[in-house]
């Protein structure tokens, strides 16, 4: 009998035609190297073309008639997706309307994509045939010139875990040299020689400690040791000359080291910890792949009960994966998981160069850590026995991606969960009306908390009519009740909290005379002053200008900026309260990697009296001197054209408000609103999730929206403005067809931004309760256009959007 593999493969040619598995031949030299999970060369269509593709099945045999073309070489030597990624892309493309080609692409670390070289790492060099394979050399660097026995002579190796194959990046700053610092001697022998120091040498004092506390984690660099520890340059000399260390060169680092946290140990529950650890932790034994929602109050001590969760997972020799919004992933949050787990941590978030994240990456695919904490695309974090998983703000719009794979990550969340038998938890002290209402059908189980730690009471909430003379505009941005708040919290040395509700536009230019309002030429949307460069930007395209002195409509003088920026509310509070130190946190701010999670240290350690920030600064912070919060615009928010508006007004108003009064003293808060009728404010401001959740049910209801319907989104976009029409036309006709009397459809109508980067964009909205057809016909839609996205359009398919503008 001939043997002849076959291997089913998912070629990267992003089109519908190719959207589906191709049949190769296995040659006889790769026979037992092809394997699932891995990349490979093939050659496809006329001519010599090669491509690459993901490995998705081999199999002995084909009913394929014609003739198969070989498989031309393997790109990875081990697979690098496992059979559970690879089952999660069918489902991922097809929920999300995307080629299964940008699903597995999205599932790998970007530096994967990226140009990177491969190298043979020895494991064991007493064994011949590595030492046949090295030949005298330290490494081997794999390239296409290997020949096929070589190649499967690295596969046999690795698979007996003889040798490793590392990915190297090519233009990463991982490969400069750089000095670092390392010790051939043990804590004792530090000791010994911190002992024979003299009292006064603090600086040697300091190195020796540092050395016997990080011992583990050598070699670190000089220059980490000089910035983050204030260690200096002379004291490492002199500890160099005294041979109690050594200066080596190093050309990657092993875990990017920071401080320490402080190891923490399990906090005595409260008693509706216990019922929810308890819950969970059964589920996790039981291997249930339940659905728990969460719904704390602010301050209820949702974190403690993940760790001690997380803790019950790793109990029983399982993983857990953490979900967290990116803005969430503060020191804050990670030193208190890092703090219980230290080194089984890795830590996924965008803060890391794409080496770093590679090698945590790394970390996690070679069992290293058993807790993953990370944002979004964390959700693919290649964990093996997931025993938890967690996503906490569950209601966090940043758990869906905007660009294609438009995925959610708490859908991703529940397909594994399936896959590996283990429970979820979604956390959140403002619940997405969605996942509220599917623990109302008992479709997850609820699990409430209503009661702040220690009976701490919920913050006192103010809310002030902004319409009122009294609080009128012309006096500033304060009211007189927050200038109060303000003032007494500086007396009694507290902290406060300001929110500038944005809409992500800063300031805007306005003529005063015409009502002209400056834009970008190519994008639609007012250009922002960027005080920093003195110029008129545009978020969306980067198109910039300078400032203009009068008016290009009119040539009026009376232009100038209109709505509240930061800076602005800034120097308003340094001329309100000059002896207060504020700190100002928004996209200026925190532009630099890191500058983020500096202020809010900042904050923590009380070098500042007051924070002041957009919606980044609402949520997950736990300080406990903070005891005034002031909210000065609620209604920006509120008018949003999304049918969420309500929804998120009242969760950025609860979360905000959560953050005052954590500790012993009890909290205040100023709200500033022209609708203090409107119930969004009026629930926030009693921390009362349970009756905005029943008022707004009622409107979703009255209105169709979800949780009572399915909402999708389908965006057409073309340079020629009639032929997007034309198109967005056509298209609502081919839906009309194929949808029953019950189905809504809403629109063509233009984006609110309806023009990008010289694109227009039209939408159409589909609400829909039960269309068994809708999912078949846009495939076909999507299918019949591809051919014209030559022509410069392209259509979007958005599954549950989070945005609609
Ligand atoms: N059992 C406990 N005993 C003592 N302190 C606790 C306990 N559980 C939590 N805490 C403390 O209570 C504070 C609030 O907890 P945590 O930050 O987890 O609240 P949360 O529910 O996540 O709130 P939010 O939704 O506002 O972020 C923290 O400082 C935490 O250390
Ligand atoms: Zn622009
Ligand atoms: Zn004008």
């Amino acid at each position: 009998m001939v043997f002849m593999a076959v291997a089913e493969i998912i070629v990267d040619v992003p089109t519908m035609q190719t959207n589906r598995p191709f049949e190769y031949l296995i040659p006889d030299s790769l026979s037992d190297v092809v394997v699932p999970g891995m990349r490979v060369e093939v050659p496809f269509g006329r001519g010599k073309r090669k491509i690459q593709g993901f490995v998705m099945q081999v199999k002995a045999t084909s009913d394929f008639q014609g003739k198969l073309k070989p498989i031309s070489r393997v790109i990875d030597l081990k697979p690098v997706l496992s059979d559970e990624m690879l089952q999660l892309s069918y489902w991922l493309a097809d929920r999300t309307y995307s080629f299964q080609i940008s699903c597995l692409q999205t599932m790998l670390p970007s530096v994967m994509r990226a140009k990177y070289k491969q190298y043979v790492i020895p494991l064991d060099n007493e064994d011949t045939e590595v030492q046949t394979l090295l030949d005298g050399k330290e490494t081997l660097e794999i390239t296409n010139q290997l020949d096929d026995a070589t190649i499967r002579l690295i596969n046999k190796l690795r698979q007996n875990n003889k040798i490793d194959i590392q990915y190297v990046v090519e233009n990463q700053a991982l490969q400069i040299k750089r000095q670092a610092v390392t010790t051939n001697l043990n804590v004792i022998q530090l000791h010994e020689a911190k002992s024979k120091l003299r009292a006064n040498a603090k600086s040697q004092i300091k190195l020796l400690d540092f050395l016997a506390h990080h011992l583990e984690e050598l070699p670190v660099e000089l220059n980490v040791l000089q910035k983050e520890f204030g260690i200096s340059r002379s004291a490492i000399k002199t500890a160099e000359k005294n041979q109690l260390l050594q200066i080596t060169e190093v050309t990657k680092l092993r875990k990017p080291v920071g401080i320490d946290p402080e190891k923490t140990t399990k906090l005595k529950l409260t008693e509706e910890q216990r019922v929810a650890v308890s819950e969970i932790s059964d589920a996790i034994q039981s291997e249930t792949p339940q659905t728990f929602l969460v719904e704390g109050v602010t301050g209820s001590g949702k974190t403690e009960v993940y760790l001690q969760t997380i803790e019950k997972a790793l109990q029983q020799d399982k993983t857990a994966l953490m979900l967290v919004p990116e803005i969430s992933l503060t020191p804050q949050m990670v030193n208190r998981v890092v703090g219980r787990f230290g080194n089984q941590v890795a830590v996924l978030h965008s803060g890391l160069s794409s080496g770093e994240r590679y090698d945590e990456w790394t970390r996690i695919e070679n069992h290293d850590v058993k807790v993953v904490v990370g944002a979004r695309s964390a959700v693919f974090a290649p964990l093996n026995k997931i025993g938890l998983i967690i996503i906490d703000e569950e209601h966090e719009a940043s758990y869906k991606q905007d660009d294609n794979p438009r995925y959610n990550a708490r859908d991703v969340a529940l397909w594994r969960a399936q896959m590996n038998h283990c429970p979820v938890v979604l956390g959140s002290a403002t619940p997405s009306l969605e996942s509220r209402a599917r623990a109302e059908k008992g479709v997850y189980r609820l699990i409430r908390m209503k009661k702040r730690i220690n009976n701490q009471n919920l913050p006192h909430v103010q809310i002030v009519d902004m319409r009122d003379a009294e609080n009128s505009a012309t006096k500033g941005d304060f009211s007189p009740a927050l200038k109060e708040g303000l003032q007494t919290t500086l007396q009694r040395h507290e902290q406060a909290i300001v929110l500038l509700n944005r809409r992500g536009y800063s300031s805007f230019m306005m003529c005063r005379e015409c009502g002209f309002v400056l834009k970008c030429p190519n994008c639609d949307v007012s250009l922002t002053y960027h005080k920093d460069l003195g110029k008129m930007k545009c978020h969306y395209c980067g198109h910039e200008e300078p400032v203009p002195r009068v008016c290009p409509n009119c040539k009026s003088k009376k232009i100038g900026f209109y709505g509240t920026g930061t800076q602005n509310i800034e120097q308003q509070l340094n001329t309100l309260f000059p002896e207060a130190r504020v700190l100002r946190m928004d996209v200026d701010t925190t532009r630099r990697k890191g500058s983020h999670a500096k202020i809010l240290q900042k904050f923590g350690q009380h070098q500042a009296d007051i924070l002041l920030g957009t919606q980044m600064i609402a949520k997950g912070l736990d300080f406990p001197d903070v005891t005034l919060v002031g909210v000065i615009n609620a209604d920006t928010t509120l008018s949003l054209a999304d049918f969420r508006a309500s929804e998120r007004t009242f969760q950025l108003l609860t979360q905000v408000s959560g953050r005052a009064g954590r500790a012993d003293k009890t909290g205040h808060v100023v709200i500033q609103t022209f609708n203090p009728d409107h119930y969004a404010i009026k629930d926030a401001a009693k921390q009362d999730y349970e009756t905005f959740f029943k008022q707004e049910m009622y409107i979703r209801h009255q209105a169709n929206y979800t949780p009572y319907y399915f909402t999708t989104l389908i965006s057409v976009a073309n340079k020629d403005e009639g032929q997007t029409l034309k198109q967005s036309y056509w298209l609502k006709k081919q839906l009309e067809t194929s949808l029953s009397k019950d189905a809504i459809l809403l629109g063509p109508s233009p984006t609110m931004i309806s023009r990008k980067q010289n694109k227009y964009y039209y939408q159409i909205i589909v609400k829909y309760k039960h269309e068994p057809q809708l999912h078949q016909k846009l495939l076909e839609i999507l299918n019949e256009t591809q051919a014209d996205a030559k022509k410069g359009f392209t259509i979007a398919i958005d599954n549950e959007p989070q945005h609609i503008d």
